[in-house]
């Protein structure tokens, strides 16, 4: 039997990528809204809970309005907004995590889709507090580099602009306060004692993101080396389809340079580690629309459905 699937806020960027994804898939059933009626609450709860799975690809208010139109006790819900990813009875949808992450997402009814920057950051730093090598009240600081998508369709028409500021042309650091709404997952999900120094950078490009962790090994609670490092994450995420641990070194086929959109269009994540013995760069790059929104959100559906976990996934 199909799988009856509703995408709330499909003319959106991350709905649209994962419309696009599911479309000519055979084992669903696209239910799809009529365009003038497409924030209409009414509409929306009927073809919510007519669904199998929806999947909330709307801003963090709209998403909460949809989880309350639920009535339909089967209909299970993908949400790709900010709204419930440190709420109780929701399942983190980051399934590489540990076996846990992964059951919770197969069983569960409500699944919050990470953030594409705190993607990133639970990648490299999740694995290392789980293997006891970093301490819980280790200062961390991250920046995070991203193209314009990530900001949804009212950031992608500033930056298409033919009459844009001229400012939008150089890289430009955001988030200034210390108060970006990923912080608060970051943490949560790792079991850090204190939130991270986060700096998002955006810049001018369509898509994909290299998130940094660097970290002083002489802080760390056991002896480590990029060797060390690269070999553990490499034993975490062995047999992980979408997360590959790079080789050391592999930086130098592109001239040593971790570029934003190197994997523009995918949707996988590379972890780079870089540096020397006394400070070791921690690199997670992917696709701020692929592992960082829709293909996180689809590779979770093809989990709770049973299915090949990549399928219809571009890695
Ligand atoms: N872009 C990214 O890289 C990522 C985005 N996200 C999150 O995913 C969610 C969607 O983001 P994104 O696709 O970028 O955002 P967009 O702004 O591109 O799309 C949001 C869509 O939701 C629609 N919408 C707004 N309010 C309602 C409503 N009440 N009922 C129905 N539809 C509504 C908008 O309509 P209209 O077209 O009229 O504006 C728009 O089409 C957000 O919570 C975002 O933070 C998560 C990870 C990464
Ligand atoms: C460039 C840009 O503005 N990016 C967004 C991140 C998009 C995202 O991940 O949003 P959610 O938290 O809703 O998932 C930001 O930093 O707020």
């Amino acid at each position: 039997m199909k799988t009856k699937v509703f995408i709330d806020g499909s003319e959106g960027t991350t709905g649209l990528r994962i419309h696009e994804r599911l479309d000519n898939r055979d084992d669903i059933e696209l239910l799809t809204i009529a365009p003038e009626l497409r924030k209409d609450p009414a509409e929306r709860s009927r073809l919510i809970n007519s669904s199998d799975i929806t999947f909330l690809c709307l801003p963090d208010s709209a998403a909460r309005e949809a989880v309350a139109l639920v009535t339909n006790p089967n209909t299970r819900i993908i949400d790709a907004s900010t709204a419930h990813r440190t709420e109780a009875g929701w399942a983190y949808g980051f399934p590489e995590l540990s076996a846990k992450h992964r059951e919770a997402i197969r069983t569960g009814k409500r699944i919050a889709n990470p953030g594409c920057h705190a993607s990133g950051f639970i990648s490299l730093v999740y694995p290392l507090i789980a293997g006891g090598i970093l301490p819980t009240d280790y200062p961390v600081a991250s920046f995070s580099l991203t193209g314009y998508s990530g900001g949804g369709k009212k950031m992608i028409a500033q930056y298409e602009a033919s009459d844009r500021d001229a400012e939008l042309d150089a890289p430009r650091e955001y988030g200034l306060s210390q108060q970006h709404k990923h912080l608060k997952e970051m943490r949560l999900i790792t079991g850090l004692s204190r939130a991270p120094l986060f700096t998002p950078i955006v810049s001018d490009y369509y898509s994909g993101m290299v998130v940094n962790v660097p970290l002083y090994t002489d802080l760390l609670n056991t002896t480590q080396t990029p060797e060390s490092l690269q070999a553990f994450f490499a034993d975490y995420y062995a047999n992980e389809p979408f997360v590959k641990v790079m080789p050391l070194g592999a930086e130098s086929e592109m001239s040593g340079f971790l570029s934003g959109n190197h994997l523009s269009g995918y949707d996988g994540m590379q972890i780079y580690i870089t540096g020397n013995e006394n400070r070791i760069q921690l690199s997670s790059v992917f696709d701020n629309l692929g592992k960082g929104a829709s293909g996180a959100a689809i590779q979770c559906f093809n989990i709770m459905t049973g299915c090949d976990e990549t399928k219809g996934l571009n890695l």
